[in-house]
Protein backbone atom coordinates (compact mmCIF):
# COMPACT_ATOMS: atom_id res chain seq x y z
CA UNK A 1 0.00 0.00 0.00
CA UNK A 2 1.45 3.76 -0.61
CA UNK A 3 2.08 5.55 2.44
CA UNK A 4 0.72 9.27 1.14
CA UNK A 5 -3.44 8.97 2.53
CA UNK A 6 -5.04 8.68 -0.70
CA UNK A 7 -4.61 5.42 -2.38
CA UNK A 8 -3.31 4.79 -5.68
CA UNK A 9 -6.57 3.07 -7.82
CA UNK A 10 -5.98 1.96 -11.06
CA UNK A 11 -9.28 1.96 -13.22
CA UNK A 12 -9.28 -1.27 -15.84
CA UNK A 13 -12.18 0.05 -18.33
CA UNK A 14 -12.92 3.94 -18.71
CA UNK A 15 -16.62 3.81 -19.95
CA UNK A 16 -19.98 4.98 -18.06
CA UNK A 17 -19.18 3.09 -14.73
CA UNK A 18 -15.65 4.13 -14.28
CA UNK A 19 -16.41 7.51 -15.31
CA UNK A 20 -19.27 7.84 -12.62
CA UNK A 21 -17.10 6.73 -9.91
CA UNK A 22 -14.02 8.82 -10.91
CA UNK A 23 -16.27 11.47 -10.32
CA UNK A 24 -17.27 10.53 -7.00
CA UNK A 25 -13.91 10.18 -5.83
CA UNK A 26 -12.88 13.49 -7.19
CA UNK A 27 -15.54 15.46 -5.95
CA UNK A 28 -14.36 14.17 -2.45
CA UNK A 29 -11.11 15.02 -3.23
CA UNK A 30 -8.88 12.18 -4.08
CA UNK A 31 -6.46 13.89 -6.46
CA UNK A 32 -6.75 12.84 -9.77
CA UNK A 33 -2.57 12.20 -9.58
CA UNK A 34 -4.07 9.33 -7.56
CA UNK A 35 -5.75 7.31 -10.64
CA UNK A 36 -4.98 5.38 -13.71
CA UNK A 37 -7.31 5.05 -16.22
CA UNK A 38 -6.30 1.87 -18.53
CA UNK A 39 -8.99 2.17 -21.84
CA UNK A 40 -7.99 1.67 -24.96
CA UNK A 41 -10.21 3.92 -27.02
CA UNK A 42 -8.56 6.69 -27.94
CA UNK A 43 -11.85 9.28 -27.93
CA UNK A 44 -12.40 7.46 -24.35
CA UNK A 45 -9.28 8.52 -22.78
CA UNK A 46 -9.32 11.85 -24.41
CA UNK A 47 -12.76 12.94 -23.04
CA UNK A 48 -11.39 11.30 -19.33
CA UNK A 49 -8.50 13.42 -19.43
CA UNK A 50 -10.32 16.63 -20.27
CA UNK A 51 -12.75 15.62 -17.87
CA UNK A 52 -10.92 14.87 -14.80
CA UNK A 53 -6.84 16.60 -15.44
CA UNK A 54 -4.38 14.67 -13.86
CA UNK A 55 -5.22 11.60 -14.25
CA UNK A 56 -2.38 8.78 -15.63
CA UNK A 57 -4.15 7.36 -19.14
CA UNK A 58 -3.04 4.47 -20.35
CA UNK A 59 -3.98 2.32 -23.57
CA UNK A 60 -2.91 -0.80 -22.37
CA UNK A 61 -1.63 -2.43 -19.30
CA UNK A 62 1.96 -1.65 -18.83
CA UNK A 63 4.76 -1.17 -15.55
CA UNK A 64 2.51 1.82 -14.28
CA UNK A 65 0.28 -0.19 -13.04
CA UNK A 66 2.45 -1.86 -10.30
CA UNK A 67 1.69 0.86 -8.00
CA UNK A 68 -1.71 0.68 -7.92
CA UNK A 69 -3.35 -0.24 -4.24
CA UNK A 70 -6.86 -0.82 -5.48
CA UNK A 71 -7.58 -1.99 -9.29
CA UNK A 72 -11.38 -1.38 -10.44
CA UNK A 73 -12.62 -3.35 -13.09
CA UNK A 74 -15.11 -1.75 -15.23
CA UNK A 75 -15.10 -3.95 -18.03
CA UNK A 76 -17.53 -5.78 -19.74
CA UNK A 77 -18.31 -8.96 -18.72
CA UNK A 78 -17.42 -10.10 -22.44
CA UNK A 79 -14.18 -8.61 -22.52
CA UNK A 80 -13.60 -9.17 -18.66
CA UNK A 81 -11.05 -12.59 -19.22
CA UNK A 82 -9.02 -10.86 -21.99
CA UNK A 83 -8.12 -7.78 -19.45
CA UNK A 84 -7.52 -10.08 -16.57
CA UNK A 85 -4.96 -11.91 -18.48
CA UNK A 86 -3.36 -9.10 -20.06
CA UNK A 87 -3.15 -7.16 -16.78
CA UNK A 88 -2.69 -9.31 -13.76
CA UNK A 89 1.10 -9.55 -14.58
CA UNK A 90 1.30 -5.94 -13.70
CA UNK A 91 -1.11 -5.81 -10.59
CA UNK A 92 1.48 -6.96 -7.84
CA UNK A 93 -0.69 -7.62 -4.52
CA UNK A 94 -3.53 -4.72 -5.18
CA UNK A 95 -7.01 -5.31 -3.94
CA UNK A 96 -9.25 -6.04 -6.64
CA UNK A 97 -13.11 -4.57 -7.20
CA UNK A 98 -14.92 -5.50 -9.87
CA UNK A 99 -18.63 -4.10 -11.22
CA UNK A 100 -18.23 -5.76 -13.98
CA UNK A 101 -22.10 -7.91 -13.77
CA UNK A 102 -22.06 -12.01 -13.62
CA UNK A 103 -18.23 -12.46 -13.44
CA UNK A 104 -17.78 -14.60 -10.33
CA UNK A 105 -14.80 -13.73 -7.95
CA UNK A 106 -13.94 -17.87 -8.34
CA UNK A 107 -13.22 -16.25 -11.93
CA UNK A 108 -11.50 -13.51 -11.27
CA UNK A 109 -9.22 -15.56 -8.60
CA UNK A 110 -8.35 -17.56 -11.17
CA UNK A 111 -7.15 -15.09 -13.82
CA UNK A 112 -5.54 -12.97 -11.49
CA UNK A 113 -4.16 -15.28 -9.12
CA UNK A 114 -5.24 -13.24 -5.96
CA UNK A 115 -8.18 -14.22 -3.22
CA UNK A 116 -8.19 -10.16 -2.23
CA UNK A 117 -11.04 -9.47 -4.13
CA UNK A 118 -14.90 -7.46 -3.90
CA UNK A 119 -17.18 -7.48 -5.97
CA UNK A 120 -19.82 -4.66 -6.52
CA UNK A 121 -22.73 -4.00 -8.10
CA UNK A 122 -23.31 -0.02 -8.84
CA UNK A 123 -25.94 1.80 -10.46
CA UNK A 124 -25.70 5.13 -12.82
CA UNK A 125 -27.14 7.50 -10.53
CA UNK A 126 -23.81 7.34 -8.65
CA UNK A 127 -23.43 9.67 -11.34
CA UNK A 128 -24.93 12.38 -9.37
CA UNK A 129 -23.95 10.59 -6.47
CA UNK A 130 -27.03 8.83 -5.78
CA UNK A 131 -26.11 5.61 -6.45
CA UNK A 132 -27.14 2.20 -4.46
CA UNK A 133 -24.59 -0.36 -5.02
CA UNK A 134 -24.56 -3.89 -3.24
CA UNK A 135 -21.07 -5.38 -2.38
CA UNK A 136 -19.48 -8.78 -1.37
CA UNK A 137 -16.43 -9.65 -0.58
CA UNK A 138 -14.48 -12.82 -0.78
CA UNK A 139 -13.45 -14.80 3.00
CA UNK A 140 -10.07 -13.59 2.56
CA UNK A 141 -10.56 -9.97 2.61
CA UNK A 142 -9.59 -8.08 5.74
CA UNK A 143 -11.46 -5.62 7.39
CA UNK A 144 -8.81 -2.94 6.33
CA UNK A 145 -9.77 -3.51 2.40
CA UNK A 146 -13.51 -3.53 2.92
CA UNK A 147 -13.29 -0.16 4.53
CA UNK A 148 -11.16 0.82 1.73
CA UNK A 149 -14.00 -0.18 -0.34
CA UNK A 150 -16.48 1.26 1.03
CA UNK A 151 -14.85 4.58 1.39
CA UNK A 152 -14.55 4.53 -2.64
CA UNK A 153 -18.16 3.58 -2.86
CA UNK A 154 -19.38 6.04 -0.13
CA UNK A 155 -18.43 8.30 -2.91
CA UNK A 156 -21.24 7.54 -4.90
CA UNK A 157 -23.73 7.07 -2.75
CA UNK A 158 -25.23 4.09 -0.50
CA UNK A 159 -24.22 0.57 -0.20
CA UNK A 160 -25.33 -2.74 1.06
CA UNK A 161 -22.80 -5.90 1.98
CA UNK A 162 -24.48 -9.42 0.96
CA UNK A 163 -22.85 -12.39 2.37
CA UNK A 164 -23.95 -14.43 -0.39
CA UNK A 165 -21.96 -14.29 -3.86
CA UNK A 166 -25.25 -15.65 -5.96
CA UNK A 167 -27.21 -12.50 -4.47
CA UNK A 168 -25.16 -10.00 -6.71
CA UNK A 169 -27.40 -11.34 -9.40
CA UNK A 170 -30.80 -10.54 -7.86
CA UNK A 171 -28.86 -6.51 -6.50
CA UNK A 172 -28.23 -6.81 -10.50
CA UNK A 173 -31.00 -7.48 -11.64
CA UNK A 174 -33.00 -4.83 -8.93
CA UNK A 175 -30.99 -1.84 -8.23
CA UNK A 176 -27.82 -1.88 -11.05
CA UNK A 177 -30.21 -2.40 -13.78
CA UNK A 178 -33.45 -0.24 -12.10
CA UNK A 179 -32.55 2.65 -13.33
CA UNK A 180 -34.01 1.47 -16.66
CA UNK A 181 -37.24 0.53 -15.71
CA UNK A 182 -37.38 3.48 -14.41
CA UNK A 183 -36.63 5.93 -17.40
CA UNK A 184 -38.87 3.24 -19.17
CA UNK A 185 -42.17 4.24 -16.88
CA UNK A 186 -40.94 7.40 -16.74
CA UNK A 187 -41.28 7.64 -20.93
CA UNK A 188 -44.38 5.68 -20.73
CA UNK A 189 -46.04 8.00 -18.09
CA UNK A 190 -44.36 10.96 -20.21
CA UNK A 191 -46.55 9.51 -23.52
CA UNK A 192 -49.18 8.88 -22.10
CA UNK A 193 -49.23 12.45 -20.52
CA UNK A 194 -48.28 13.77 -24.20
CA UNK A 195 -51.68 11.44 -25.74
CA UNK A 196 -54.00 12.74 -23.19
CA UNK A 197 -53.08 16.84 -24.38
CA UNK A 198 -49.96 17.77 -21.85
CA UNK A 199 -47.20 19.17 -23.88
CA UNK A 200 -44.60 16.32 -23.92
CA UNK A 201 -42.31 18.64 -21.69
CA UNK A 202 -44.87 19.27 -19.24
CA UNK A 203 -45.61 15.91 -19.18
CA UNK A 204 -41.84 14.45 -18.29
CA UNK A 205 -41.93 17.23 -15.84
CA UNK A 206 -44.95 15.93 -14.06
CA UNK A 207 -43.43 12.36 -14.13
CA UNK A 208 -40.02 13.02 -13.10
CA UNK A 209 -40.95 15.11 -10.12
CA UNK A 210 -43.80 12.19 -9.16
CA UNK A 211 -41.13 9.66 -8.86
CA UNK A 212 -38.87 11.93 -6.87
CA UNK A 213 -41.63 12.83 -4.67
CA UNK A 214 -43.20 9.44 -4.35
CA UNK A 215 -39.35 7.70 -4.04
CA UNK A 216 -38.60 10.72 -1.06
CA UNK A 217 -41.79 10.30 0.46
CA UNK A 218 -40.79 6.54 0.55
CA UNK A 219 -37.61 6.81 2.36
CA UNK A 220 -38.39 9.43 4.74
CA UNK A 221 -41.57 7.36 6.01
CA UNK A 222 -41.65 4.35 8.41
CA UNK A 223 -44.96 3.47 6.78
CA UNK A 224 -45.25 0.24 4.81
CA UNK A 225 -45.46 0.93 0.70
CA UNK A 226 -48.71 -0.52 0.78
CA UNK A 227 -50.20 2.19 3.54
CA UNK A 228 -48.62 5.35 1.36
CA UNK A 229 -50.20 3.85 -1.76
CA UNK A 230 -53.35 3.20 -0.35
CA UNK A 231 -53.46 6.90 1.15
CA UNK A 232 -53.16 8.10 -2.47
CA UNK A 233 -56.20 5.17 -3.88
CA UNK A 234 -59.86 7.22 -2.78
CA UNK A 235 -62.51 5.07 -3.15
CA UNK A 236 -63.69 4.77 -6.11
CA UNK A 237 -61.70 7.46 -7.71
CA UNK A 238 -59.03 8.03 -10.31
CA UNK A 239 -56.22 5.74 -8.62
CA UNK A 240 -58.17 3.06 -7.75
CA UNK A 241 -59.27 2.93 -11.71
CA UNK A 242 -55.34 2.99 -12.50
CA UNK A 243 -54.54 0.07 -10.06
CA UNK A 244 -57.60 -2.39 -10.70
CA UNK A 245 -56.68 -1.44 -14.55
CA UNK A 246 -52.96 -2.43 -13.73
CA UNK A 247 -53.86 -5.27 -11.91
CA UNK A 248 -56.35 -6.87 -14.56
CA UNK A 249 -53.35 -6.50 -17.24
CA UNK A 250 -50.91 -8.36 -14.82
CA UNK A 251 -48.29 -5.92 -14.53
CA UNK A 252 -47.16 -6.63 -11.16
CA UNK A 253 -46.58 -9.86 -12.83
CA UNK A 254 -44.57 -9.11 -15.37
CA UNK A 255 -42.75 -6.82 -13.95
CA UNK A 256 -41.29 -9.56 -11.57
CA UNK A 257 -40.92 -11.57 -14.71
CA UNK A 258 -38.32 -8.85 -16.51
CA UNK A 259 -36.65 -8.59 -12.85
CA UNK A 260 -36.38 -12.33 -13.31
CA UNK A 261 -34.71 -12.44 -16.70
CA UNK A 262 -32.13 -9.70 -15.69
CA UNK A 263 -31.42 -11.78 -12.96
CA UNK A 264 -30.77 -15.23 -15.21
CA UNK A 265 -28.83 -13.23 -17.88
CA UNK A 266 -26.71 -12.04 -14.99
CA UNK A 267 -26.08 -15.70 -13.76
CA UNK A 268 -25.51 -16.51 -17.65
CA UNK A 269 -23.49 -13.69 -18.09
CA UNK A 270 -21.16 -15.14 -15.51
CA UNK A 271 -20.97 -18.99 -17.27
CA UNK A 272 -20.20 -17.63 -21.03
CA UNK A 273 -17.58 -15.30 -20.14
CA UNK A 274 -16.33 -16.51 -16.70
CA UNK A 275 -14.23 -19.65 -18.17
N1 LIG B 1 -23.83 0.83 -17.12
C1 LIG B 1 -24.43 0.43 -16.00
O1 LIG B 1 -25.54 0.89 -15.62
C2 LIG B 1 -23.76 -0.58 -15.11
C3 LIG B 1 -22.70 -1.32 -15.56
N2 LIG B 1 -22.13 -2.26 -14.74
C4 LIG B 1 -21.01 -3.06 -15.20
O2 LIG B 1 -19.94 -2.18 -15.44
C5 LIG B 1 -19.10 -2.72 -16.44
C6 LIG B 1 -18.78 -1.62 -17.43
O3 LIG B 1 -20.02 -1.17 -17.99
P1 LIG B 1 -20.11 0.24 -18.68
O4 LIG B 1 -19.24 1.21 -17.96
O5 LIG B 1 -21.54 0.53 -18.86
O6 LIG B 1 -19.44 -0.14 -20.09
P2 LIG B 1 -18.67 0.79 -21.11
O7 LIG B 1 -18.69 0.07 -22.43
O8 LIG B 1 -19.15 2.19 -21.01
O9 LIG B 1 -17.17 0.77 -20.53
C7 LIG B 1 -16.27 -0.29 -20.70
C8 LIG B 1 -15.00 0.30 -21.26
O10 LIG B 1 -13.96 -0.68 -21.20
C9 LIG B 1 -13.18 -0.55 -22.37
N3 LIG B 1 -12.40 -1.76 -22.61
C10 LIG B 1 -12.66 -2.78 -23.45
N4 LIG B 1 -11.66 -3.71 -23.39
C11 LIG B 1 -10.77 -3.26 -22.49
C12 LIG B 1 -9.51 -3.75 -22.00
N5 LIG B 1 -9.01 -4.91 -22.42
N6 LIG B 1 -8.86 -3.04 -21.07
C13 LIG B 1 -9.37 -1.88 -20.61
N7 LIG B 1 -10.55 -1.35 -21.06
C14 LIG B 1 -11.24 -2.02 -21.98
C15 LIG B 1 -14.20 -0.28 -23.42
O11 LIG B 1 -13.57 0.26 -24.57
P3 LIG B 1 -14.22 -0.11 -26.02
O12 LIG B 1 -15.54 0.57 -26.06
O13 LIG B 1 -13.20 0.40 -26.98
O14 LIG B 1 -14.36 -1.62 -26.03
C16 LIG B 1 -15.13 0.71 -22.73
O15 LIG B 1 -14.71 2.05 -22.90
C17 LIG B 1 -19.83 -3.90 -17.07
O16 LIG B 1 -19.20 -5.08 -16.67
C18 LIG B 1 -21.24 -3.82 -16.50
O17 LIG B 1 -21.76 -5.10 -16.24
C19 LIG B 1 -22.54 -2.44 -13.45
C20 LIG B 1 -23.57 -1.71 -12.97
C21 LIG B 1 -24.30 -0.75 -13.76
O1 LIG C 1 -27.15 -4.15 -18.46
C1 LIG C 1 -26.12 -4.58 -17.91
O2 LIG C 1 -25.68 -5.71 -18.21
C2 LIG C 1 -25.41 -3.74 -16.88
C3 LIG C 1 -25.41 -4.41 -15.53
C4 LIG C 1 -26.38 -3.64 -14.71
C5 LIG C 1 -26.70 -2.48 -15.51
N1 LIG C 1 -26.13 -2.52 -16.67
Amino acid sequence: MNTSTHPIITFIGGGNMASAIIGGLVRQGHPTSALQVVEPWDEQRARLAQQFPGMTMLPAASAELKSSDLVVWAVKPQTFKDAALAAGPFLGDALHLSVAAGITSESMAGWLQTQRIVRAMPNTPALVGLGMTGLMARAAVSDADRALVERVVRTTGELVWVNVESDLDAVTALSGSGPAYVFYFLEAMRDAGARMGLAPEVAQQLAIGTFIGAATLAQRSSEPLQTLRERVTSKGGTTYAAITSMDASGVKAKFADALFAAQKRAAELGAEFGK
